[in-house]
């Protein structure tokens, strides 16, 4: 064999002292080839999109095209405890309960967040989530302006939280320009792109 094809001399870490990712490859470099062909690099993780904003910006319809572009993501319906309008579907327009059964999701620590929007209750079901991320679904919330500052405090892990009075409530601003729709969800996908690229991402816990 000749020293072109033969493996490099590659310096072996410490068993001690290396993490698992450097002497796998450490190891594979030495044998010239691959134990598997899963990257090191772990999936990244499900990830809590809120969209929020002043009535009327657009969000659902950013929300509805967002659904018919990227799959694997999931959008959570809200239980409400306002009466069904005719045409609307329970569990695809919202969750609709009575206002027992809503304040007893509330004791029973069932929600995320919740308002009471004109004397009806309206909230977010932990159980969704945690049911969608477990199968490795992003995640959308709607939510109005209000409620994403409720839900960044919340979703922020604990070492931002300290940090969290000197941030303003938005990580990004989409502008939904007039006729200019599909650049809107292009940009918010840029976004979902992006965060999940992170080195260090953000972990919510539900
Ligand atoms: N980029 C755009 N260009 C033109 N029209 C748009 C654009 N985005 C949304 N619209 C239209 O603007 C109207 C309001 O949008 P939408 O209902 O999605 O807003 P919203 O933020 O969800 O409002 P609300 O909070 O009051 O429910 C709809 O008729 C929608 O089709």
């Amino acid at each position: 064999m000749s020293d072109a094809r033969r493996p490099p001399v590659v310096k072996i870490p410490r068993v001690e002292a290396a993490d698992r990712a450097e002497l796998y490859r450490a190891l594979e470099a030495s044998l010239g080839s691959p134990f598997s062909s899963n990257p090191l690099v772990p999936n990244p993780n499900p990830f809590i999109i809120v969209i929020s904003g002043p009535s009327g910006v657009g969000k659902d319809a950013v929300i509805k095209r967002l659904r018919e572009v990227r799959e694997g993501i999931h959008f959570v319906v809200t239980a409400t405890s306002r009466e069904k309008r005719p045409g609307e579907v329970d569990g695809e327009d919202y969750y609709f309960v009575s206002k027992e059964e809503f304040l007893s999701m509330i004791l029973r620590n069932e929600l995320l967040e919740y308002a009471l929007v004109y004397g009806d209750y309206k909230g977010i079901p932990k159980q969704q989530i945690r049911e969608y991320m477990a199968k490795g679904y992003d995640i959308v919330l709607r939510v109005d302006i209000q409620g994403a500052a409720t839900l960044k405090r919340i979703l922020s892990n604990s070492a931002a939280r300290e940090e969290v009075k000197h941030l303003r409530v938005f990580d990004y601003v989409v502008v939904n320009s007039e006729g200019k729709l599909e650049s809107s969800v292009k940009l918010v996908e840029s976004v979902i792109d992006a965060e999940k690229a992170k080195v260090w991402q953000r972990k919510a816990v539900i």
